[in-house]
């Protein structure tokens, strides 16, 4: 089950049971069923879950709830808490600080996408001005030198291998001095991996660990190993002192829950995620986040604003925020999101960070290919819409013969224009209670001193703090105005 999948049954189970007219033991037992269902078939270890279901019936006593008390908020909140700690290890890994030397070896069975993914680690931190280098110790794969070679050269980062030494260890000591020596501030050790977990394997990565006294483990695990994930994750921290977990391929047809059990078995947090082949297709793991995703609850502010910078040109992002903040939100709006959705990159990752879009929106099976065609659908519906349509915050104005012309307009079953109007109202609901409320009331206080005179400073007073601090906090946000500028015609994009 690919995590879209187990994210749109959670959310689907906590739906069903926030529907019920009288919230019962039966009700929170069918919902935490269905839960359990969804995350033992997602490879989840059987033994976390049932701890899981019996710590929620502890904390929701449902005949000790006082009236007045919102029992569906407690029980979401239970689930919620309970995914976050299984998630959480309670202890963060070691972060590499920039400027000062750290040594990160890499470990996991061959083919689990070590070499690819020490290449997208250093590229990740490049980007943020470190000055990564890459060390391969695979003296045991025919081609992992000359693999990483490439990748380092393509990223250009500076590499250390070596062709006709035998020894891993020598050269990762080797590799690791001169590196040091080059002023590189994250070296990264590539080990190399076995078919399985086998002895030899984990003496060499032992041996490998004595010498080069690694600041950070990192053990890589491929998410579609399924149930393993758990032994083979304790097995690797039996031999080396795992600190963290990145998983890899999560862009397939994977069964995600391996993540949770990888993270028990290490008591190591993930801190990456691997979306893919590709050198950026690496994504920051943030537990909460995550899981709100998983419950459909709201969206990752944070991760949508990277993706918006990373898919706008940069004098567009003032009046973006601004319009999101605004909660006036019009099919056009939505219209002119997915546009900018489509040229974000894999939709999984950003659909499921639209606040009010849950994952079951997305196509079974969620193939890039299928969730882009959904998409392009949706722009096509709203291609027969009129000017009026589009523009009213009324959605109430889309009665049943304006459904019935876009359907034939657009060449698509009424059914599948009543979807999208349901995927509408549903964004509309989240960004209008976003802007009220305890949301982003950003705009008149922008408004009052115009957004293209507004600096760090005034926009964070602006903001509301549960925002600010989703943007990633003062500093946050002074990174994200320098690069956005003062432009002030940005509104002719978002029109
Ligand atoms: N789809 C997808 N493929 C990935 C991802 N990460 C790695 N791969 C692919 O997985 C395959 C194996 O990756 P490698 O990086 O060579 O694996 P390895 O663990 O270094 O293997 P050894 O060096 O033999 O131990 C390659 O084809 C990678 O392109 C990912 O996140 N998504």
């Amino acid at each position: 089950m690919v995590l879209a999948e187990l994210g749109g049954r959670i959310s689907g189970a906590v739906r069903q049971m926030s529907n019920e007219i009288i919230i019962d033991d039966k009700v929170l037992n069918d919902c935490l069923n269905e839960i359990t269902r969804a995350l033992i078939q997602s490879d989840v270890q059987f033994s976390i879950v049932c701890d899981m279901q019996k710590n929620i019936k502890k904390i929701v006593k449902l005949n000790d709830v006082a009236a007045g008390h919102d029992k569906r908020k407690i029980i979401k909140q239970a689930i919620f808490g309970e995914l976050c700690r299984i998630l959480n290890p309670g202890k963060a890994s070691f972060t590499p600080r920039k400027g000062k030397t750290s040594v990160v070896m890499f470990v996991g069975l061959q083919g689990s996408g070590k070499t690819t993914t020490c290449t997208k680690y250093a590229h990740f931190h490049q980007k943020k001005g470190w000055r990564p280098a890459l060390v391969c110790t695979d003296t045991f794969r025919a081609g992992a030198f000359d693999q990483l070679k490439q990748n380092a050269a393509k990223a250009k980062i500076p590499f250390y291998g070596s062709y006709t030494e035998s020894d891993p260890v020598r050269i990762a000591v080797e590799g690791v001095e001169r590196l040091k020596k080059e002023n590189c501030d994250l070296i990264i050790v590539d080990t190399s991996g076995r078919h399985k977990q086998e002895a030899a394997l984990f003496e060499e990565m032992r041996q490998l660990s004595e010498a080069t006294k690694p600041d950070l483990v990192i053990f890589i695990m491929d998410s579609s190993i399924g149930q393993a994930a758990f032994d083979q994750a304790r097995a690797f921290n039996q031999s080396v002192a795992v600190g963290a977990v990145i998983v890899t391929k999560l862009d397939g047809h994977a069964k995600g829950g391996g993540a949770l059990s990888a993270v028990a078995a290490t008591k190591s947090p993930v801190v990456f995620v691997g979306t893919g082949e590709h050198m950026d297709e690496f994504q920051v793991f943030d537990v909460e986040p995550f899981v709100k995703r998983l419950l459909g609850m709201g969206g990752d502010w944070s991760g949508l604003v990277d993706k918006i910078q990373e898919a706008m040109p940069m004098d567009q992002q003032p009046e973006l925020l601004q319009k999101l903040s605004e909660g006036n939100f019009t099919l056009r709006t939505m219209y002119e999101q997915i546009q900018t959705i489509l040229k974000m990159g894999p939709m999984s990752e950003v659909f499921s960070m639209l606040p009010g879009f849950n994952q079951e929106l997305m196509p079974k099976g969620s193939e890039k290919g299928s969730q882009t065609y959904k998409l392009k659908r949706y722009l096509i519906m709203m291609d027969s819409m009129t000017k009026k349509e589009l523009d009213s915050p009324n959605a109430e104005l889309m009665n049943e013969s304006r459904i019935a012309r876009i359907a034939k307009g657009s060449g698509s079953p009424v059914e599948d224009v009543k979807e999208m109007m349901e995927a509408y109202k549903r964004m509309a609901k989240m960004w209008s209670k976003a802007s009220k409320g305890k949301g982003l009331n950003i705009s008149k206080k922008i408004s009052k001193k115009g957004s293209g005179n507004m600096n760090a400073e005034q926009m964070c007073k602006a903001l509301p703090p549960e925002i600010l601090n989703q943007i990633g906090g003062a500093g946050g946000l002074k990174s994200l105005m320098k690069q956005i500028g003062s432009s002030k015609d940005i509104m002719s994009s978002f029109k």
